[in-house]
Parts: C-alpha cells; structure tokens; sequence
C-alpha cells in the first residue's frame, strides 16, 4: 500500500515548511545539519523497508534514544524498581526543564521522556563501567534494529559532553535526591554516547516496528522485549514522546512516536509498521518540524492514527 513515489512526493511536501525551522545548536556537532534534509524509512510486517529522500544519511538517535534505555532497564530490572526512581505522568514543560523537580515529592522526574528521567533510567543500566554499559545498550540497539554494524559518533558525543551544563545540573539535583549515586561526569558520558548512537532512518523503522508488534520480531519470531515492555514504551510515546506538543501531536496524527533533536523521529503504528524519519528543521519544541508535516500527511493518506 505504501508506494515510493508516494513517500517521495510526500517529502517534497513536507520539506516546503523546512524555512519555518531550525537546527539545534546548542550541541555544536548538530548545528551543522542541512534543515533540507529530510527521509523516511517504513517497514512493514513482511520486513520489506520502502524510503524516501537522502536515506543514506545517519541521525544520532538523540531523545529518540531515550525509548530504548528505558526498554532496557525494564527489563533488566523490572517495573517496580524503575518506577520507584522515576514516574508515569506527562510534564507540560519542555525537554529540559528543571523547574517541576522541584514541586513533586518525592523529588523524582515526572517521566523518563524529558531529561532528567532519562538520566535517572541511563543511570539504572547495570554494568561495571561506562564502556560496558554503553556496550550493553549499543547491543540492544543492534538486535533490534537488526544491524550489527551500528555505532556512535564520537564528535557529537564530545561536542554533547563539553557542553551539557543544564543536564550536569540536573544529575546534580538528583544525586542531592538519591535518584542516582553515580559519579556525575561518568553519567554525562554514558549518556552523551547514548545520545549519539547514529543510524539511517531505515534502521530507525525496523526499531519502530519491532515496537509496532509488541517487541516481536515478525520475521525471525524473536520476542526481543516482552509485550508489557513494548506496551509501556508505547503508552509513553503517546503522552509524552513529543514532550510538551505530545497532546497535540496525539490529536493531528495519533501514531506512538519518540522525536531527537537531531531532527529524528522514530514512531510504531501498532500491527502495521515501524516509520523513521530524518529531518533536522526543528520547530520551537525541539521536534522535527518537516517530519511532522510528513506524518501528518501520513496518517491522513492511510488512516493511521490508533484513536
Ligand atoms: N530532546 C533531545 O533530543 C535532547 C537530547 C540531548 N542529548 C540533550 O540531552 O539535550
């Protein structure tokens, strides 16, 4: 049903709003992106990947990445201990903000979508040094996207790592709060490297499928996470997977997405496809202003929204 001359013409669409946008620069290596730059990946099913736009561009994963951490300690440590260091409820405030911590008590992050619940997640990835928690991660990563080849940048980790005050301050906080007793600097590290896991959209289309059916792989028959996994990553994309626009993003196009400021969005239309998108022009929220357009036109043209 979904044709390449279709995506192509969609992309073509999609990228005239690419001049209301702009790249993010606040981590220097990103703000070299062309914001007309865009590509979509899907997979369906069968395993069959259609494409469209410059798909041999890579995308750091970004917030994107911040899914798949917790998917992993999920499962390596089940729901009750993660949520005992962070919780199930939308924000309101952007990514990054720091200004609910303090009114809730007890002092955890209101959800592992924004960042502050993202460290608190990073921080629960066991392992004996950041080199082997990172490799655990970088692993899962692999097994779902089915590529052993993926990798990171070591430039927009570095350029991420010297620059990530607001987020130290963050860890700090929580350190002060008992939500994690790590070093802090070893923290920005793993989390950082995180961050810069690169792949191509198609790559990011796979993962959005595996999420799409209920962490199974449909062709091997793998169940790589368990469904009740795959099932609170999914609920979480929908309230808060698009941070502070998650409720308007429910309304326009209604499919389960996690967006980077990268410019990727990985989404999962459950039982039908895995999408991944590259589209670096970001709108005021820090989501992909172009690869929202372009799920937008998505979703209307096949009837994709779940509500
Ligand atoms: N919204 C995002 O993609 C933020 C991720 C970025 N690495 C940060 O922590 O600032």
């Amino acid at each position: 049903m979904y044709t390449k001359s279709e995506l192509e013409r969609f992309v073509e669409q999609a990228k005239k709003y690419a001049r209301y946008g702009k790249v993010a620069d606040y981590i220097p290596a990103l703000g070299k992106a062309d914001p007309n730059d865009l590509s979509i990946a899907i997979c369906t099913p069968d395993g069959n990947v259609i494409d469209a736009g410059d798909t041999t561009h890579k995308v750091t994963l970004q917030s994107i990445s911040k899914i798949i951490a917790l998917a992993l300690v999920l499962m390596e440590r089940g729901e009750q201990e993660v949520f005992r260091k962070v919780g199930m409820e939308p924000t309101g405030d952007p990514f990054n903000s720091i200004a609910k911590l303090e009114e809730v008590q007890p002092a955890k992050p209101l959800n592992p979508m924004i960042n502050a619940g993202a460290l608190a997640v990073t921080h629960m990835i066991a392992g004996a040094s950041v080199e082997e928690r990172f490799q655990r991660l970088l692993q899962f990563v692999r097994k779902l996207a089915g590529n052993p080849t993926i990798t990171y940048s070591p430039e927009v980790a570095q350029s991420e790592f010297e620059t990530a005050f607001l987020n130290r301050s963050l860890c700090y906080f929580l350190k002060q709060h008992g939500i994690i007793n790590e070093d802090v600097e070893e923290l920005m590290d793993l989390y950082t490297k995180q961050c810069a896991i690169e792949m191509t959209c198609d790559d990011l289309a796979r993962i959005g499928l595996i999420f799409a059916m209920d962490g199974r792989n449909p062709l091997t028959g793998e169940q790589i996470m368990p469904l009740d996994v795959a099932r609170i990553c999914k609920t979480f994309m929908v309230t808060c997977g698009m941070y502070n626009a998650s409720g308007e993003f429910a309304i326009k196009i209604g499919i389960p997405a996690k967006s980077g400021v990268s410019g990727g969005i990985l989404a999962a239309v459950p039982g039908r496809c895995g999408i991944g998108i590259f589209g670096p022009a970001l709108d005021e929220k820090g989501n992909s202003l172009t690869g929202m357009k372009l799920l937008e036109l998505l979703s209307k043209t096949y009837s994709l929204s779940i509500f």
